[in-house]
């Protein structure tokens, strides 16, 4: 899949401040600091992953204007929190895969890019289909009030 401008791929550049850390966090605030640079450095460089973000709040703004129910929030909560691992997981593929064969192609290596991008496809599927499922009947008599004079 394609890349534009503002997807950073490759390593970051490493600012002078920064720490090379490379042994074990040693407090919880030092791990949790990282997760949240992990979920940055997955905004910044994973074009997909702003869009899956955008698809998200959008979700959410017509659940919240079609005031659906719990059980409906649940479905559409975990139809997001799909599409947002698979991305996760996708871009862990990419980056181990990058660091390990580099600019080299082997065959394995479009096989778990493929593969991992086939995950994330997956999972928007899911998505799409528990969107309609769930705002279906919202919507149907909105529709029908639409063209019934
Ligand atoms: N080292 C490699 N060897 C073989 N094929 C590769 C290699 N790197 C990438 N590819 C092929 O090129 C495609 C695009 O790879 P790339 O790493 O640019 O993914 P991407 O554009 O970031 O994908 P996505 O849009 O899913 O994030 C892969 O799906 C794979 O088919």
């Amino acid at each position: 899949m394609g890349m534009d401008l503002h997807d950073k791929k490759g390593p970051q550049p490493i600012k002078p401040e920064q720490q090379m850390q490379v042994e074990k966090n040693s407090h919880f605030l030092q791990s949790f600091g990282h997760a949240i640079e992990g979920i940055g450095q997955l905004l910044v460089r994973e074009r997909n992953m702003r869009f899956h973000i955008f698809a998200a709040l959008v979700i959410i703004y017509v659940g919240l204007s079609l005031h659906v129910n719990r059980q409906d929030w649940l479905w559409l909560a975990m139809a997001i929190f799909a599409v947002v691992m698979s991305e996760f997981v996708n871009t862990m593929i990419e980056t181990m895969v990058d660091l390990i064969v580099g600019e080299t192609y082997h065959p394995l290596a479009k096989t778990a890019k493929d593969v991992a991008a086939g995950a994330v496809v997956f999972a928007v599927l899911f998505a799409i289909a528990v969107g309609g499922i769930v705002f279906w009947p919202y919507l149907w008599p909105l529709i029908k009030q639409m063209f019934t004079v």
